[in-house]
């Protein structure tokens, strides 16, 4: 831990984060999905959330004006890295790291790419199976941005690459309220989705708490929940990010039938009774179990049934269904153009296997 750990530290005064916005002409661009917290109260309290701050190094992403990222130093980091894609927000962050001399270091970059892998000192790594490293990520980024850079961290967490090559990196960032409760969804409930498998099979998730839509300027649409997640030192499944990735996608696939039916999916068109069969059976799970049904372990044994079935069929790894459907469209397509029969998607999904049909019957993101 830096040593400045031991020192209180405090910003001196400062314009607002409203005074900040009016100084510097910071419109929202709603185009960015641009959304501000005001109200300290509320920043100091996403930032408890990552726990203890003091003398530790952290990242925040999407500063925007500043107010998460005063907290953030109010709260004795040490070393504040801040990663924010536009750049009028830049004089703003200025002013702040001015006040905290040597403290706050600022990035203009884009978090989907930006390597934190390299943006931390070395000597703060930890071992996998230690205590977390002193380093945390904290953010309030929008929805359309925090989604796909979870999707991304988690696969990240699976090979210890991006953020976690320092050991256990703590995560507290938020989500559109719907996503925070999928991704902490337990088994059995209606939110349980392939978010909720893919971060619990890698972390400990934790739903901290829920902001009113109405606490942020512009006001948004929806609520937004801060979630907070700590990297498991065992994944709960023990098979590569990707495989696992195709299991959940498959299984979630039809979410209102038979989980055999998703799984059949994973198979070709030839062998798929077959081995789903075979895929149920060595994984000893109830076929006839909904997909929101399925617990963690039932989870587990899947992803290993389906590990060595592909061990023992060269080239399962690697089958999509989709591109099957898509190649058997093209036939047909060039079979109706020779006999001059007009032949559509529809049609194309009609002919599609036992449960290609029902796909059109899913309801939003799963
Ligand atoms: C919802 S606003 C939140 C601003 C501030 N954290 C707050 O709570 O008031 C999201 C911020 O993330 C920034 N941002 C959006 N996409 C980004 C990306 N890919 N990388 C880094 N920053 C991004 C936006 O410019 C904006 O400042």
């Amino acid at each position: 831990m830096a040593s400045s750990k031991l020192v209180p530290f405090r910003l001196p005064p400062l314009p607002t984060i409203g005074e900040i916005i009016k100084l510097y002409k910071l419109r929202a661009e709603k185009q960015l999905s641009q959304n501000f917290l005001l109200d300290m109260r509320l920043t100091d309290k996403i930032v408890r959330q990552a726990g203890n701050l003091r003398g530790t190094h952290v990242c925040e992403v999407g500063p925007g004006p500043g107010g998460i990222t005063r907290s953030i130093l109010n709260a004795g980091a040490a070393d504040l890295l801040v990663v924010e894609k536009d750049n009028r927000f830049i004089p703003g962050l200025k002013l702040l790291s001015e006040a905290a001399p040597g403290k706050v270091r600022i990035i203009q970059g884009d978090i989907l790419t930006y390597r934190l892998d390299r943006g931390f000192p070395k000597v703060l790594t930890k071992t996998w199976d230690d205590d977390p490293p002193d380093l945390h990520i904290i953010g309030n980024l929008p929805f359309n941005v925090s989604t796909p850079l979870i999707i991304k961290w988690l696969e990240n967490m699976s090979n210890r690459s991006g953020p976690f090559v320092y050991g256990r990196t703590r995560l507290t960032l938020t989500f559109q309220k719907e996503v925070a409760e999928r991704l902490t969804a337990s088994t059995g409930s209606v939110q349980r989705s392939r978010l909720s498998i893919m971060a619990q099979y890698l972390c400990t998730v934790k739903s901290c708490f829920t902001i009113p839509g109405r606490a942020f300027i512009p006001k948004p649409e929806v609520d937004v929940g801060v979630v907070h997640f700590t990297p498991l030192v065992q994944p709960q499944i023990q098979q590569p990010f990707k495989l696992v990735e195709k299991v959940v996608r498959n299984v979630f696939q039809f979410r209102r039938k038979h989980c055999h039916k998703g799984v059949q999916m994973l198979f070709p068109e030839a062998e798929r009774l077959e081995m789903t069969e075979a895929m149920m059976c060595k994984a000893d799970v109830d076929p006839t179990l909904r997909p929101i049904q399925l617990s963690m372990s039932n989870f587990r044994a899947l992803a290993d049934a389906y590990s060595h079935l592909c061990s023992e069929h060269q080239g399962l790894l690697t089958y999509d269904f989709r591109e099957e459907l898509r190649l058997k469209h093209l036939n047909r397509r060039a079979g109706s153009v020779r006999t001059q029969q007009p032949v559509c998607q529809e049609e194309a999904l009609e002919a599609a296997p036992n449960g290609l049909f029902e796909a059109r019957e899913r309801t939003g993101c799963s």
